[in-house]
């Protein structure tokens, strides 16, 4: 079913599914197969990294093509960043860390954003500009489960997307906290198999992602 072509809040973003993909295109042909093969497997929310020159034209592409799809932008660093990706068609953002001007831009725009979070400093400082849904990154490297249990006492209200070093095996851990929405991750869309267009591989990885219970 395509998801209406209206805004979404960064909440929705997060309870769509229990994993955000984090996709790293490079190649433009690669776009449209891939997030279908993604919607098949029952995950719409898809976070395209600006780490590639591509990138742009990617979430430009799944846009129009894939309506089913929300694809939105990873790695925004800066308001430039989130002005390119609101141009391009990304209906969230996600970035890497927090700062003002990404805030702000974000804001302005009407572009939903998970910013990034590795310390209490900066969960409340996104909390200050009115952000409550966060990406804890790197969350293993960070912390892990340890980190998010001891957030709970005093960010109760904040709901968290761990991504970086979550897999198949550590997201159920992740998933089970209660301040955890949903978990980020590349092991749904792995390097080679993009690379060799095995569509039904990362499919059927999506569908295991999807039923992930939270
Ligand atoms: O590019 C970005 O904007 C990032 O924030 C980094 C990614 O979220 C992590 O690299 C994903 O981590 P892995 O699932 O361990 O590969």
């Amino acid at each position: 079913m395509a998801v209406e072509n209206k805004s979404i809040t960064a909440i929705e973003v997060m309870r769509d599914a229990p994993v955000i993909p984090v996709i790293v295109l490079h190649d433009v042909k690669d776009a449209v197969p891939l997030a279908r093969a993604l919607v098949a497997g029952g995950i719409r929310m898809l976070e395209v990294t600006l780490r590639t020159r591509e990138a742009l034209e990617c979430i430009e592409i799944i846009s129009k093509e894939v309506p089913e799809a929300v694809a939105g932008a990873g790695t925004i660093r800066s308001a430039a960043d989130a002005q390119a990706s609101a141009l391009a068609g990304a209906r969230f953002g996600v970035s890497p860390g927090y700062t003002r001007a990404v805030g702000k831009a974000c804001h302005d725009l009407g572009l939903p954003l998970l910013p990034g979070v590795a310390t209490g400093s900066e969960i409340m400082l996104a909390q200050e500009d009115g952000f409550t849904e966060l990406k804890f990154f790197p969350a293993v490297q960070a912390g892990g489960l340890a980190m998010l249990k001891a957030w709970q006492g005093p960010f109760g209200e904040v709901k968290f997307c761990p991504t970086g070093g979550i897999t198949a095996a550590n997201a159920p851990e992740f998933l089970a906290l209660s301040n955890v929405a949903c978990v980020g991750g590349s092991w749904i869309v792995p390097t080679d198999a993009i690379a060799a267009g095995d569509w039904s591989r990362i499919e059927s990885l999506a569908r295991e992602a999807s039923k992930l219970a939270r």
